[in-house]
């Protein structure tokens, strides 16, 4: 196969978070006195990591102040790292998905705009950890995807060259990081796109599930270096 390794989205992609997410943000809005959110405003306001979740939550009119959002933060962080995976499910497709990369052989990893402190819980929770050679969260690095360093990052550490490691993700964040950073970019059509989908046009291909990833990866041929 042309890839060595293979980076995946978290939220939305392996996994479905967003009860808990939702749940994090209700707790969050009731105890700083702020109107609450439907699960599925939470869902459009998921892909650029906590802090800009929560300042998602709490705009209406305006964007709150500093203090505002600072402490509506440390509310959220408290609240999420008890909830964090309680209903979280993993997606149709995934557990099947990661044994085939593994099983060719490629290396994995996670790259996440989520907080560290969630997402290596999560994923042990989960039962996950076990398959991935490393993992990027949204603190890792000084820039969060759609800028390249987290992906790049993954590379560095997984010594494979970038135009050797296929991202997997849900929305144009994963499509546009992987691309500036020199990979290719499969999306799958169900997860957080902070309301706009991505289509076929948008990534080197537009999958069902990991499976049908790891499929179409198998038949991937790079005719530039050809
Ligand atoms: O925390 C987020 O906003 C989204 O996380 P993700 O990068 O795993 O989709």
């Amino acid at each position: 196969m042309h890839f060595q390794s293979v980076t995946f989205d978290l939220d939305g992609t392996l996994l479905d978070t967003i009860a808990d997410l939702a749940e994090g943000c209700r707790l969050m809005l009731e105890e700083v006195g702020a109107p609450p959110r439907s699960q599925a405003e939470v869902h459009s306001f998921v892909g650029k990591g906590m802090a800009v979740l929560v300042e998602r939550c709490l705009t209406h009119a305006q964007p709150p102040t500093a203090d505002q959002l600072h402490a509506a933060i440390e509310s959220f962080k408290r609240h999420y790292a008890v909830i964090n995976g309680r209903s979280a499910q993993i997606y149709p497709g995934v557990l099947e998905g990661l044994q085939a990369w593994q099983a060719s052989g490629l290396k994995m990893g996670v790259v996440t705009n989520k907080p560290g402190m969630f997402t290596e819980t999560l994923l042990d929770r989960m039962g996950m950890t076990d398959y991935f050679d490393v993992i990027v969260s949204g603190d890792t690095t000084a820039h969060k995807k759609p800028h390249p360093e987290p992906i790049l990052h993954a590379c560095r550490i997984l010594g494979v060259r970038p135009d050797r490691n296929l991202h997997i993700g849900d929305s144009k964040n994963d499509i546009h990081a992987a691309h500036a950073a020199g990979c290719l970019a499969y999306a799958v059509p169900y997860g957080y796109n902070e309301g706009e989908p991505v289509d076929s046009a948008d990534c080197d291909a537009l999958v069902s599930d990991l499976l049908v990833a790891y499929q179409q990866a198998l038949t991937f041929k790079d005719l530039k270096n050809k």
